[in-house]
């Protein structure tokens, strides 16, 4: 372990404190190996106030578009809606954004330009998926095709806007329903909150063009289901998780841990897993 002081710290601000920040600032809080949390954004802080006093050292609450201002790294955990006003000033200062409403990335890809010409970062972490250190393998090499199927149980679907638009009723289903098939593009589209898994894995891959997948509503499961089949020059590789749902019911608890693992590795001695 490193011995780092205090002025070498990385400082971590996150944008959110839902099911996803909450538990990153906590884990912050908790003590994480050359991070300290400064700062966080909520939408209503009183709702946040007797988390934010429980914990060891309270971070500064700034508005949205001020992160950048108090910390080295900002991570968005809010609703894609949110995106563009926390990452834009974030790598404008030459920040590091993490990013888990990786759907909004798609409308906002000029961020990643922005960051580039002023010396910040976009980091996409694994979230709720699995494999992404062998799809950004294999894409060096040549990859054929990716396919993804998702199934969530009905609680973590509703209020979807391709289930609104298309006047699905989801709530009496007796049986699996395939209710999309198409593009990651598609599917952010129609399930903003459902398929940043796709966004990702697609981002890490062949695009959201060429990724194709399948969203299903299952009241057989009890959990967020992802299946994923990868043919490549390298390797055929098939990958599948099954995510217990946190609070939020559309969102995986795995996702909170897997950023926490990503800031981990910020300022880890040994790094395992590209
Ligand atoms: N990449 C991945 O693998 C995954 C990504 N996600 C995505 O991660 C994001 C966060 O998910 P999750 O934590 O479950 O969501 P929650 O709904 O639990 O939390 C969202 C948080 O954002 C806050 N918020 C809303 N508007 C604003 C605003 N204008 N300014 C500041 N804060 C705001 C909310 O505030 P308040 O508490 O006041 O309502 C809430 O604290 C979502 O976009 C979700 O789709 C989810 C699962 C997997
Ligand atoms: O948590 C999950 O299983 C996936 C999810 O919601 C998302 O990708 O938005």
């Amino acid at each position: 372990m490193t011995d780092q002081n205090a002025q070498n710290e990385l400082r971590v601000a996150i944008a959110g404190l839902g099911s996803i920040g909450s538990k990153i600032a906590a884990a912050l809080d908790q003590g994480v190996e050359g991070l300290t949390l400064s700062a966080i954004a909520v939408r209503d802080p009183a709702k946040h106030q007797a988390f934010l006093s429980g914990l060891r050292r309270p971070p500064q609450i700034l508005a949205i578009d001020q992160l950048g201002d108090a910390a080295d790294i900002v991570v968005e955990c809010a609703p894609s809606s949110q995106l563009r006003a926390i990452v834009e000033p974030a790598v404008k200062r030459g920040r590091a954004a993490v990013v888990v409403s990786v759907g909004g990335l798609l409308d906002n890809f000029d961020l990643v330009d922005l960051a580039r010409t002023n010396g910040g970062r976009i980091l996409v972490p694994t979230g709720a998926l699995i494999g992404l250190d062998a799809v950004n393998a294999a894409v060096v090499g040549t990859i054929h095709s990716v396919k993804m199927v998702t199934r969530k149980p009905i609680d973590g679907l509703k209020g979807a806007p391709f289930i609104v638009e298309n006047n699905i009723d989801i709530d009496n289903l007796r049986e699996p329903l395939k209710l999309f098939e198409g593009s990651a593009r598609e599917a952010a589209k129609g399930f903003p909150a459902n398929v940043n898994v796709a966004v990702a894995l697609s981002l890490a891959g062949i695009g959201p063009d060429r990724t194709q997948m399948q969203v299903w509503a299952d009241p057989t499961v009890t959990r967020n289901v992802h299946r994923i089949e990868v043919e490549a020059d390298s390797a055929r590789f098939s990958m599948g998780i099954e995510n217990i749902p946190s609070e939020n019911p559309k969102t995986g608890m795995i996702t909170a841990l897997s950023v926490i693992a990503l800031l981990r590795k910020q300022r880890a001695t040994l790094c395992v897993g590209t």
